[in-house]
């Protein structure tokens, strides 16, 4: 079976610069305690993280602050160079297409098909159908989904709804791919395979975060950093994420 082409093309363009900063973060829903705390982080554009922890540790709220679905209650983010709690509005939409999210719960349209989800992030930047077709096509083979193309999520099970929601979320070539537990529905293959193409698009230059209870997928990965969070705070034993030398204002 061939590769998707996202993996054979370009050299790593990374650039040792933070694609990612959080300086004094803080998350609180509500009136709540803090879930998160203190988070002062940088992460390398072109970099592999693989973000752990215990359950309710907060990993899927810190990747919702990393997707802009939810802001920080405080502390500074900046990504890709801008600050986000001073992007105006109308500038979220423009930012949001440089991220690929894998969802925890998948999020397909469940009207589209396979195909049409999958499609979804092209469509959206104006690529032609022709190009639509033999990439998406390429992409549903890799991810062992040719024959279900023109299925509706409804009908997939939970691990051919989970590669769909993976091959929507890679197949723009995002900036930074974001994703939740993303082999979470599948079996080890299907896992070593899935990791092997958040590789190939991290070889081209994508930053990649995942957050995972997986212990066998990341140790697939051994050059990949680990970020480890725990009660809300990111443990930080080897040393290897930027402190802030002191907070901002003293
Ligand atoms: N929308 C919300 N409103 C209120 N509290 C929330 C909300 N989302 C998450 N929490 C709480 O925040 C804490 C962290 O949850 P989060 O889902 O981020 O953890 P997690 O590490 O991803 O857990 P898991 O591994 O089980 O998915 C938990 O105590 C959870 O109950």
């Amino acid at each position: 079976m061939r590769r998707p082409s996202i993996g054979l093309q370009g050299a790593r363009t990374a650039v040792a610069s933070g694609i990612v900063q959080f300086e004094y973060v803080g998350l609180r829903y509500g009136m709540g305690a803090e879930i998160l705390r203190d988070l002062n982080f940088s992460l390398r554009e072109g970099g592999f993280y693989f973000l752990t922890g215990p359950s309710g540790a907060g990993k899927t709220s810190l990747l919702k602050l990393l997707y802009l679905a939810q802001s920080p209650s405080r502390g500074a983010i900046r990504l890709f160079g801008e600050n986000v709690s001073s992007l105006r509005r109308a500038d979220l939409p423009a930012l949001r297409r440089k991220i690929g999210v894998v969802f925890q719960d998948f999020r397909l349209a469940g009207h589209l098909s396979a195909f049409d989800n999958v499609a979804l992030p092209l469509r959206i930047a104006g690529v032609s159908e022709s190009e639509i077709a033999s990439s998406v096509g390429e992409m549903l083979d890799w991810a062992g989904l040719a024959d279900r193309a023109s299925a509706r999520p409804a009908t997939l099970s939970g691990g051919e709804q989970q590669r769909v929601a993976i091959a929507r979320a890679v197949i723009g070539r995002p900036k930074l791919l974001v994703a939740d537990e993303p082999t979470g529905n599948v079996d080890p293959d299907m896992a070593a395979r899935l990791l092997g193409l958040f590789e190939a698009l991290n070889r081209i230059g994508t930053t990649v975060v995942i957050a995972t209870h997986d212990i066998q997928l990341i140790a697939r990965m051994p050059a990949a950093e680990i970020m480890r969070l725990d009660k809300g705070r990111l443990a930080d034993p080897t040393g290897m994420f930027r402190h802030p030398p002191k907070r901002p204002g003293l």
